[in-house]
């Protein structure tokens, strides 16, 4: 953007237009308003406060804790730190499973703290859910593939989609999404291949998380590629804090791989 643009939140019709242009999305989990000024500042375009937070800001070992409240406070914050990236919220374990009416009675105050849209973890049997909210107002992100609310049922933080019948799982967990009105579907641990058939399949924008470099935009966790705490990483993780000497420099090094297609890699994908 210009200097002269003026600052507006991108909505979800600004991402359909990225991906008609062929404008990579970048996007990062971000929980705090300092590090939203950041992200603001090195160009992000979507911001997500990921149930993520579980771990990397409480310090649990899933994300199963997290709270509807724990996720608005954070919402609430970021949305005040910056003025442009779109802002979207993870719904928590336990907040949206039980039914649609659930799902959006949870939904109103991520969205009344400053949310355009919220994150639902399933496949298609979560596509009423996102009928319902999408029905009355609420942009809906479908989170298929590895949906880590699910670790337990899945055995660990897995890859999925590997073999032919999840491959086609996968495929039609998508669509069903996006026919139930999604304004967004993102995978995560995917094989390449499969994540760049589903995008060509859909209309509406990818983003993938170890899901290749042919989604149409792509999201980290931001304590994983600042490298924020020593040990094991996912694959799909890079660090970008590496040879920069600010974080601006390195929240800016990503949304320029992002954009360039260098990110990711074949080492970060499955
Ligand atoms: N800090 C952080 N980063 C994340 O990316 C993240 C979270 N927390 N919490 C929620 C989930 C959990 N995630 C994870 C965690 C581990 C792997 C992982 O180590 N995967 C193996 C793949 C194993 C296989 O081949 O099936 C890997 O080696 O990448 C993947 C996703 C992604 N999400
Ligand atoms: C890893 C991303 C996609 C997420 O859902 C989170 O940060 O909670
Ligand atoms: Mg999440």
């Amino acid at each position: 953007m210009s200097a002269q643009t003026p600052t507006r939140r991108l909505t979800q019709l600004d991402l359909v237009k990225m991906r008609a242009a062929g404008e990579k999305i970048a996007m990062l989990t971000c929980y705090d308003a300092s590090f939203a000024k950041a992200c603001e500042a090195a160009g992000i375009d979507i911001i997500l406060i990921g149930d993520s937070l579980g771990m990397v800001i409480q310090g649990h070992d899933s994300t199963l804790p997290v709270t509807v409240e724990h996720i608005a406070y954070h919402t609430a914050s970021v949305a005040r730190g910056c003025q442009r990236p779109l802002i979207l919220a993870d719904m928590p374990f336990g907040s949206y499973q039980e039914s649609p009416q659930v799902a959006f009675r949870n939904a109103v105050p991520l969205m009344a703290a400053g949310a355009q849209m919220v994150k639902i973890e399933g496949g298609a049997g979560m596509a009423d859910t996102t009928r319902y909210l999408v029905a009355r107002g609420i942009p809906v992100c479908a989170h298929v593939g590895l949906t880590p609310q699910s670790v337990h049922q899945l055995g660990g933080y897995r890859v999925q989609g590997k073999d032919a019948s999840g491959a086609a799982q996968l495929v039609a967990d998508s669509l069903a999404h996006q026919e139930a009105g999604a304004a967004m579907v993102l995978m995560e641990a995917v094989p390449a291949p499969l994540a760049a058939e589903i995008t060509a399949k859909l209309a509406v924008p990818t983003i993938g998380i170890g899901a290749g470099k042919d989604c149409s935009g792509q999201v980290l966790v931001l304590h994983d590629m600042l490298d924020v705490a020593p040990g094991r990483k996912p694959r799909f993780v890079r660090n970008f804090m590496a040879g920069q000497d600010s974080i601006v420099g390195a929240l800016s090094a990503y949304a320029a791989a992002v954009k360039d297609g260098s990110f990711p890699a074949a080492e970060h994908c499955y």
